[in-house]
């Protein structure tokens, strides 16, 4: 295994590298350094985070002439808001940021989609560096610069697309996750065998053992794997005005079943799995995709320890939330259907009867 993998993402003038591997949060002065910009920096967090690796982030930029500031945000998924982003604006004007100052990210997906969005207004767009600490921000929401802050009636609802130059996911640091959290992370992961290719929804299958108790090589490998499908369909359409819309299955209803339950209730990959599960019973509705595909989906997802049902959900009621959607087009939703494993189809025309009649199915 090597100690340190490299995945691009292509974007001409904004291309970037995930580095990916062991120890290294206490380089990252020393990686942001070879970027040649500014030596200035705030570095967004969290509590829980910053007591388990701010030694090792604080070292690694004083090592490498490094002056930052820590902002540290509120936990949780409740707390990402324009608010919260507003608090990052006023932390960045008495570090005395400026156009070649850096943006670091430290955390999970909530601290990284707000950092990025706070990156990308603050002095109109200021350099920005991710630095994941979840499985689930490893995996996807490092990579890809969508940034942004939920509203009360929908997921993401305010953001932009905006990539950072560098990501940096050490490995090590997972072993700190809480069970949830690894399992939350998974779903994403799943998500990219489901869409994109049947080996590694075999590799996954065949290596869940490992990967649950977060053996270091499939973990290594997977983390990998899925950074460079996700590198794959954004170089190809960043700003999603087409294919990057499969990286959205399972999401439709998933972030409407986050809204329902204000952002309390679920985590985010635990509403992902329930997601993919109705999409894909939708899928099997509307003859596209076999029950046995559906049946192998619902085992993976249940080794992982996800739910792959939402008692109590009122179809009706996720309905409404799924209409706030940002691929719908005109009051008219979009999905994201697998019709095979490794395979997916992006379609707009649906019956609302079908899709309820789905979604009974699930809860
Ligand atoms: N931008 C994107 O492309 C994208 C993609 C997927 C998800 N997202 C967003 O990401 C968010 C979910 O991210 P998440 O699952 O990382 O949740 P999170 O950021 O809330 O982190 C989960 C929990 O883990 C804790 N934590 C973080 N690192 C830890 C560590 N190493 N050890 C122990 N605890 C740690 C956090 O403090 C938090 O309590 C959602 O808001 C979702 O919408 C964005
Ligand atoms: O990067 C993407 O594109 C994704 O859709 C990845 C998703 O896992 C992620 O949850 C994303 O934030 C959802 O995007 P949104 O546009 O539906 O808010
Ligand atoms: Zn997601």
């Amino acid at each position: 295994m090597k100690r340190v993998e490299k995945v691009k993402v292509e974007l001409g003038r904004r291309s970037y590298e995930i580095l990916v591997g062991r120890q290294l949060l206490v380089q990252i002065g020393e990686s942001l350094a070879t970027l040649g910009k500014g030596r200035r920096a705030l570095v967004v967090t969290n509590p829980l985070v910053w007591d388990l690796y701010g030694s090792e982030v604080e070292k690694g930029l004083r090592e490498a002439g490094f002056s930052w500031r820590v902002a540290i945000l509120p936990d949780g998924e409740e707390y990402k808001t324009l608010e919260s982003v507003q608090t990052l604006y006023d932390q960045a004007l008495v570090a005395g940021l400026d156009r070649q100052s850096w943006i670091v990210a430290v955390g999970g997906g909530v601290v990284g989609d707000m950092a990025g969005f706070a990156a990308a207004t603050f002095m109109r767009g200021i350099n920005f560096v991710q630095v994941p600490t979840t499985l689930l921000a490893q995996v996807d929401s490092s990579v890809g610069g969508k940034t942004g802050v939920n509203h009360p009636k929908g997921k993401n609802l305010i953001g932009a697309f905006y990539q950072p130059r560098l990501v940096v996911s050490d490995i090590d640091s997972l072993n700190s996750l809480p069970e949830r959290e690894w399992a939350a992370g998974l779903a994403e992961v799943v998500k990219y065998g489901m869409i994109w290719n049947e080996f590694f929804f075999e590799f996954l299958e065949q290596n869940k053992e490992g990967i649950w108790q977060r053996q270091a090589q499939p973990v290594q490998e997977m983390v990998k794997a899925s950074c460079s499908i996700k590198a794959q369909v954004v170089s190809q359409d960043e700003q999603e005005q087409g294919l990057r819309a499969i990286l959205n299955f399972g999401h439709t209803f998933g972030h409407g079943l986050e809204a329902l339950g204000q952002y309390r209730e679920w985590k985010h990959g635990e509403a992902v799995a329930v997601g993919m599960v109705m999409a894909s019973r939708l899928a099997v509705r509307a003859g596209w995709l076999k029950e046995a595909a559906l049946e192998r989906l619902e085992r993976l997802l249940t080794a992982f320890n996800l739910p792959v049902r939402a008692p109590g959900v009122d179809p009706e009621a996720l309905w409404q939330a799924m209409l706030y959607d940002k691929k719908g087009e005109e009051g008219r939703l979009t999905f994201i259907l697998p019709d095979r494993i490794g395979g997916v189809k992006i379609v707009k025309e649906l019956d609302r009867q079908l899709i309820l009649a789905a979604i009974a199915e699930v809860v």
